[in-house]
Formats: structure tokens, sequence, C-alpha cells
């Protein structure tokens, strides 16, 4: 797909539904008694695998496109799948599935596309080993497939290296099948939608800092859950804003958990004009209406304790660093090169081809903002942010930005380029 310069972007949009609280909506769903409905439910390809994989292990799930009715089975009700589980392209599938399969009187194998076969799984192996799980990476070499055969967990309190929900969650939800306490410390807090709707379904957890603990066996109870549109999918709209002279854009309802509202701070820090509408508050989980206005951004650094915060929206900020005056430093931000793609090396490379002057470093990457950028080929690697940064960056540079695989949006905000094109008219 090709773009090129906009003279705006302007008007309203309403995000879809965030795709890490429509996974866990699902599995929790699903492993609770009686019927969850969900509205605004993420129609991303991840988030429908997460779907085929627990209707897979017997659980009658309805896709009313709008509206998904679980009718959840409990603790206990999950059954052997005859197949190996296919997460498609979801690190939050196989690593929270992971957790949950820990827990069953069941072998399962669990498997993914080219890119997931590639990411790191040792991280969810090593806690979930030491809970009891036998867990293997088939191949030998950390990555999936993933045999799993599980049942008889002990509790235990385990130190993460790692700042990832997605790690704190696989091991919280194994928690929810050991004989005692679970405990959780991680380096930095990441993301908080498991504590969060855990409790709400009825767990019995609690959080002091970086420190999550759960008990055993809980009863949980089918309810409704109302998901919030997706701040990562909002990023897109908030950079082109910031990025294109005369802009005005209205994001509707979107999440801004403080866990994950980084890329508001930052954006704000580098002298961005967002202004906050409409506060609710749905089951703990934040939203509100934003307005962002072109602005004059100027470099910042971007390290430390927000990383987990806004990881998702670097290659959104690498990009709009461009667009700022000064330098910008990327730090701390080693976990970009095993998500979907690299996201160091192919935002090195694909914005060093429109012209910008960038440097990766071991943890994230040195941008010297204020060089105007030029179209080029963009080759996504099939990463969903990567295609949707370019289609924003070419928005806002000289000559043709050629997207190569950019069908790849599909796995979080399939109606994105219907959506940003209603912006530039
Ligand atoms: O738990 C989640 O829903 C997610 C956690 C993050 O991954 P990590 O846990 O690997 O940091 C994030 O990058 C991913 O898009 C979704
Ligand atoms: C890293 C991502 O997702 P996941 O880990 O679920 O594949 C993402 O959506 O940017």
């Amino acid at each position: 797909m090709n773009f090129q310069r906009v003279h705006h972007v302007k008007g309203e949009v309403r995000v879809p539904g965030d795709k890490s609280i429509s996974h866990r909506a699902v599995m929790f769903g699903a492993l609770a008694k009686g019927t969850t409905a969900v509205t605004n439910f993420l129609q991303g390809a991840d988030c429908l695998s997460t779907i085929s994989c627990f209707q897979q292990m017997g659980i009658p799930i309805e896709n009313n496109g709008n509206e998904v009715l679980i009718h959840g089975k409990g603790l206990h009700g999950l059954s052997m799948p005859q197949q190996p589980l296919d997460v498609g392209n979801s690190g939050t599938t196989m690593r929270l599935m992971s957790g949950i399969l820990a827990g069953q009187e069941f072998k399962s194998v669990l498997t993914g596309d080219a890119s997931i076969q590639k990411r790191p799984m040792g991280r969810v192996i090593d806690p979930l080993s030491q809970m009891g799980a036998g867990i293997v990476s088939v191949p030998g070499n950390g990555c999936a497939p993933l045999q799993i055969r599980g049942g008889s967990l002990t509790g235990i309190h385990y130190h993460s290296k790692v700042a990832s929900a997605q790690v704190k969650s696989a091991i919280l939800l194994a928690g929810l099948y050991a004989d005692g306490t679970t405990t959780v410390t991680e380096p930095q807090l990441s993301r908080n939608h498991t504590e969060l709707m855990l409790r709400m379904f009825g767990a019995q957890i609690s959080s002091q800092d970086t420190t999550v603990t759960i008990q055993p066996e809980p009863k949980l109870d089918g309810r409704m859950i109302q998901v919030p549109g997706d701040i990562s999918s909002a990023a897109y709209f908030i950079a082109a804003a910031l990025m294109i002279p005369c802009s005005e854009v209205r994001i509707r309802n979107v999440g801004i958990n403080p866990t994950r509202d980084g890329i508001l701070r930052v954006c704000r820090e580098m002298g961005a004009d967002i202004t906050l509408e409409h506060i609710s508050d749905t089951d703990g989980e934040p939203a509100a209406d934003l307005v962002v206005r072109y602005s004059r951004l100027h470099g910042t650094v971007i390290g430390g304790s927000i990383i987990p915060a806004l990881i998702d929206e670097l290659p959104m900020l690498a990009v709009l660093a461009c667009f700022a005056e000064g330098t910008t430093i990327i730090r701390d931000a080693q976990e970009l090169k095993v998500k979907e793609s690299n996201r160091i090396d192919v935002m090195v490379q694909n914005l060093t081809a429109m012209g910008a002057r960038i440097q990766g470093t071991e943890d994230g990457m040195i941008i010297e903002g204020g060089v105007p950028l030029h179209g080029a080929v963009i080759d996504s690697r099939l990463d969903h942010r990567i295609a949707m940064s370019f289609a924003i960056a070419g928005l806002a540079s000289d000559g043709t930005t050629q997207i190569l695989g950019s069908d790849c949006v599909n796995i979080s905000y399939p109606g994105f380029y219907a959506d940003l094109r209603k912006l530039t008219l």
C-alpha cells in the first residue's frame, strides 16, 4: 500500500477495543462459571486466535461482532484439545495460555506462526517448571512449539528478570491451580489488566508496588466486560495529529490505565497539546476522549520505569522523534528486539531509508530530529506496529512511501487504513 503527504488529519475516530483486555476477557471468561458478555471486543487476528484456542478446549463462544459471549465452565472445565493449539502471531495468547495449561491435568501443544516460533518462551518455561509443570520447547531452543503436561502445581515467589505482563500473567494464572500462594515480583511495573480483571471475576489477588500475590482455587463468576479503546492503536492518530501541521483529532473512549499511558506522558514532555475529556472508569480501567492538536515538539529521553508503559508505542515514538527538534534517546528498551520483529533493527533500517538520522543501540535508538523525511519502500516484516508507524510517517513525508506486507495491521487493527483515510479527507 502507498502513502503520500497529506495537508492535515482532522475529525473524530473511535479506535477498536484494547487487545490486552480482549484476550483476558476470553481467557478469564472461559475459566469462570456462567456467561461472560464482552462488548467492544477487538476483532483482530490475535484475539480471534485466543477465541479459537478456547473453542478447541470445549468452551462455547459466540462471536456476534459487537458482542462476544463466553459460556465458561469453571476453573476445571477445559477439555483436552485434540490438535495443537495455534496462537497465530500472538505472544499474549502463547504466554498466558501456557500458564493456564500448566494447571490442567492433560497434555497439550501450543504452536504459532514463523514469528512466534522465534520469540523467547524460556521466560515462561522457567517459572512454570519451578511450579511443577512439565513444559518443554519442542525444538529445544527455548521457543515454540511448547509441549505442556500440567497439574500438581506448587505456589512459588518468582522474581522475574523482565518487566513483562505476559510473564507475570502466566505465573498468576498457573497460581490459580497451585497448592498455595503464588507471588510474582517484577523489576518495573508492567500493565496490570490481569490483576484488575481477575479480581473483578472473584479471584483473591493483591498488589503492592511491583509485587502481586494470588490465592489458588477461587470461584470465578461470569460477568459483563466493556473493553475500552486501545491506546496502542490510538498512538498512530496521536502521532499523526502532532506531526502534521493544522491537524486536530478527537479519539473517543481510549483506555488510559496508568500502566499503559506512557505515550501521553512522553508526548506532553515533548511539548504536545493533548487534552483529556469525558474521563470514565469501568471496573478499574479508566478511559477518556483524547483531543490532540499539531504541536512543535522537542526531543527527549525515554527510559527507565516508563518503558513497560509504552513498549508497543516505541516504533511510533521513534517516527515522532524525527519530527521533533533536537535529539531523542530511547533506552532500556531491549525488549523491542523480541517482539513480532526486532523492532530496533527494523525501525533503524526503514527510517534510514526515509532519510532520518537514527542510530540503533543495544537497548534502543538515538534519533536526531528536524531532518525532513522522504518516501521509501518499507519492509514491515509482517509486524503490524511497523506497518502502522510507517503509514503515518508516509503522510508527513515527501514522495511516496510504499509499505510491503501492509495487511498485517489485521493483527491488532483491522480497520486501520479506512479509519486513517477518513481523518485525511
Ligand atoms: O500482556 C499483554 O497483553 C502484553 C504485554 C506486552 O508484552 P510483554 O509482556 O512481553 O512485555 C505487550 O508488548 C504486548 O503487546 C501485550
Ligand atoms: C508485542 C505485541 O503483541 P504480542 O506480544 O501479543 O504478540 C504487540 O501487539 O505489539
